[in-house]
């Protein structure tokens, strides 16, 4: 059978010498797309190069997963030719898809969106390569129109599955992520809630916050901070095709929206199911509705250009930030999201201080228009079994216990994958020798070429190199690149041709500290997907790891700046935590501490009750507050962990959660002692609060009795008097 997208199977070369790179069509967070000639076919094709200096994985890590990628063949998504190393460069050859992305072509022709006819072909076939994945048993986590790739005939296929994922989950690519143009606008809500777990649903809502990025030219929320995004991804109502402002679309493509956008995942429906939407059935053929999209368009690479060109004049008219901001937004970025790795309580409490000038305003910035607010949240680790799965026309292999799940051993298979359209039959047919698998490292010319320029030597951290040999580069700073961070629109714009430079990552997006990444290719399963290995730095700073989620010392900060020993004075006006819904508002004023402002006079039974009254309901209201206060830590504990919480006051053996094998345990043990050590001191402190309060109780009563008595007899001598 044919390679991706059908077609009469070919073994692309491996030799980099074999292609002409000519301009470039795209550009990722870890990547560079070029156009390029395979030279032996005469044919144009895509190369996408990832930079591997950005992943962690080693060269057989890379080449599991370029094996792993082999799984995939469905006209709707693409595949991958071939993948080759060159020199620290992944190439992966692929068919070029020459129209670009939707979003690529939204932001050059059509700013508030597609018409109906339109976005029901792109959808529909985007749903088709999600039923495919999903039915295979992965989950895309990335759905949104600027992977969703179309060519001049109207051919749709779904990208970025994989391999650019499951290479810089580990490290760098995080980083890289972290600090690239993107809003979490396509994260489920589930996604976002790490206790409860997430399946392919969530592509199912990720898809539909692309038919509303299709429909409106951007996604909803997406002139929000991510932390305020993902604060109203979980708290508001779901967005949503409105009856009244979005009259021009029907009836059937607003209910197909509504039914993908609703916040229980269970109650959203399959792929398969929603094919057999009304909306669907009537989508025309995409030759009839995407094709006309393209008329009267220069080709993809100068629309690229012309699109780099604005952005970087948008960016140098852009006002830098204030430094309040900056401040703000370098510590929520610190504190709140380190790629997947947050806890939803601090987000909160992080979200609940961004500015809030006009929220109730439609949102109108256009999806990674303002590089103020762009942070991606997305894949982060993928382990080789859980991938995404590019085919290797080279190899065309692929594992049948990959596709199984079953992890015996790698029981190899051969050969052309069966066409999936026929969605019933198996992937694959014989068997061929593991030792074929490799791929292939090619020690080019290339590769001495790219060595032989200084000035295009590899990068620092994050910036993808560019290849020197590229034709037609563009010659100005990548706008990706000023994209990235605010403070890196601050830095002059670049005008050396032909070099990238390194992305500076001390700007306010930088994450210092980063936890583990996280799987999100993972074989569907609806939690406990997690994970991978751990860079050495996120390591220092895991706390724990929460079912998929990893909870950074970032995270537990929060918690550790509540006083514990000393009842907490902070004004409810002061006090970050405030907001929070998690910490409960700190309404105490110092004068009502209990420990130093109980008065004396207390003891003394002849305090009248007058005085006794107003000490009394202070110390009810702390000691209320307190309990809250430890029933929040205690739930943002797993449930294993609570019920391991001992009552005596001794500390207990640091909970081992079972994705981590372990690892991870030394470097979570001292944060999670300290914050059950406070744990233990907040409840000794409730206690003997309450120990207090009932002492006082009781001797509110007395006085009651004694005021009584005294009244009486204060009475009866009266009576005496006046008879
Ligand atoms: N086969 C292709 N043909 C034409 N253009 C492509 C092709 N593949 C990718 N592109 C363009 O390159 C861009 C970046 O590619 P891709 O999304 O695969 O990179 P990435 O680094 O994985 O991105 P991301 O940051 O989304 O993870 C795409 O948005 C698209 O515009």
């Amino acid at each position: 059978m044919g390679g991706p997208g059908g077609g009469q199977p070919r073994s692309y070369p491996l030799n980099p010498n074999d292609y002409k790179l000519l301009e470039e069509v795209g550009y990722g967070a870890s990547a560079t797309v070029f156009r390029a000639i395979c030279l032996p076919f005469n044919e144009v094709v895509a190369i996408k190069c990832l930079d591997l200096d950005r992943c962690n994985s080693n060269l057989d890590d890379i080449r599991r997963e370029a094996q792993t990628m082999s799984l995939i063949d469905h006209p709707n998504v693409i595949g991958a030719y071939c993948s080759f190393v060159v020199e620290h460069n992944l190439w992966v050859v692929m068919p070029f898809m020459a129209e670009g992305s939707c979003l690529h072509l939204m932001k050059v022709a059509y700013p508030d969106g597609f018409e109906e006819s339109a976005i029901a072909s792109i959808l529909k076939e985007t749903l088709k390569a999600l039923e495919y994945l999903h039915r295979h048993g992965h989950i895309h986590r990335d759905v949104k129109a600027g992977n969703i790739l179309m060519d001049s005939n109207g051919e749709v296929k779904v990208a970025d599955f994989g391999v650019s994922a499951c290479m810089f989950d580990t490290g760098d690519r995080q980083r890289s992520r972290n600090t690239f143009v993107g809003t979490p606008c396509w994260m489920a809500p589930e996604v976002l809630q790490p206790q409860t777990g997430y399946d392919f649903k969530a592509d199912i809502w990720s898809f539909g916050i692309t038919a509303l990025e299709l429909a409106h030219g951007h996604a909803p929320f997406s002139k929000y901070p991510p932390m305020k995004v993902l604060l109203m991804t979980i708290q508001n109502a779901p967005p949503g095709l409105d009856y009244d402002r979005d009259k021009k679309f029907s009836k059937s493509f607003k209910e197909m929206v509504a039914m993908c956008l609703v916040k229980d995942q269970t109650k959203r429906p399959t792929a398969e199911k929603l094919l057999k939407h009304t909306f669907f059935k009537n989508a025309k053929p995409p030759e009839l509705s995407v094709k006309k999209l393209f008329v009267d368009l220069p080709p993809l690479w100068t629309r690229v250009k012309t699109l780099q060109m604005k952005d970087a004049s948008q960016l140098a008219l852009k006002k830098m930030p204030s430094a309040e901001q900056e401040a703000l937004s370098q510590s929520q970025y610190q504190r709140g999201v380190s790629a997947w790795n947050f806890d939803i309580e601090d987000l909160k409490i992080q979200a609940s201080l961004v500015q809030d000038e006009d929220e109730n305003e439609i949102p109108e910035i256009k999806e990674q228009a303002d590089p103020k607010v762009d942070v991606r949240i997305k894949k982060t680790d993928v382990s080789a079994s859980e991938s995404g799965l590019w085919r290797s026309r080279s190899t065309n292999i692929l594992y049948s216990d990959q596709i199984n799940g079953d992890n015996k051993g790698s029981k190899v298979i051969e050969d052309d994958f069966i066409e999936s359209d026929n969605q019933t039959k198996p992937l694959l047919k014989k068997s061929v020798s593991k030792a074929e698998l490799s791929v292939p490292v090619a020690e080019t010319d290339i590769s001495a070429k790219f060595k032989s320029q200084p000035n295009k030597s590899r990068q620092t951290q994050s910036g993808p190199l560019m290849p020197g040999l590229v034709v037609g580069q563009s010659t100005l700073e990548r706008v990706r690149t000023a994209e990235r961070s605010d403070i890196e629109t601050q830095q002059p714009v670049e005008k050396t041709p032909q070099v990238r430079k390194a992305p500076s990552f001390s700007g306010p997006l930088m994450l210092p500290t980063r936890a583990s990444a996280n799987s999100l290719s993972a074989p569907i399963k609806s939690s406990g997907g997690f994970r991978d290995t751990l860079d050495d730095k996120s390591k220092t700073n895991l706390v724990q790891i929460k079912g998929r989620f990893s909870v950074t010392s970032e995270n537990v900060d929060l918690v550790k700046d509540i006083p514990l020993c000393t009842v907490p004075r902070r004004s409810s006006q002061g006090s970050p935590l405030r907001k929070s819904a998690s910490v409960g508002d700190w309404i105490f004023d110092s004068k009502h501490n209990p420990n130093s402002y109980i008065p004396k006079e207390m003891g003394n039974s002849s305090m009248p009750a007058s005085v006794l009254m107003p000490h009394l309901q202070n110390l009810f209201q702390q000691t209320s507050l307190q309990q809250d206060l430890i029933v929040n830590l205690l739930n943002s504990l797993q449930p294993a962990e609570v019920a391991d919480v001992p009552q005596n006051g001794k500390l207990p053996p640091v909970p081992r959660i079972p994705e981590n094998n372990g690892n991870v345990d030394a470097a979570s043990t001292e944060r999670e002692r300290l914050l059950l050590t406070k744990i233990f001191e907040l409840q000794a402190r409730m206690s003997n609060l309450t120990d207090e309060l009932t002492a006082e109780k009781m001797k509110y009563i007395q006085l009651q009795q004694r005021i009584n008595m005294i009244s009486s007899q204060e009475n009866g001598d009266k009576r005496e008097v006046d008879s």
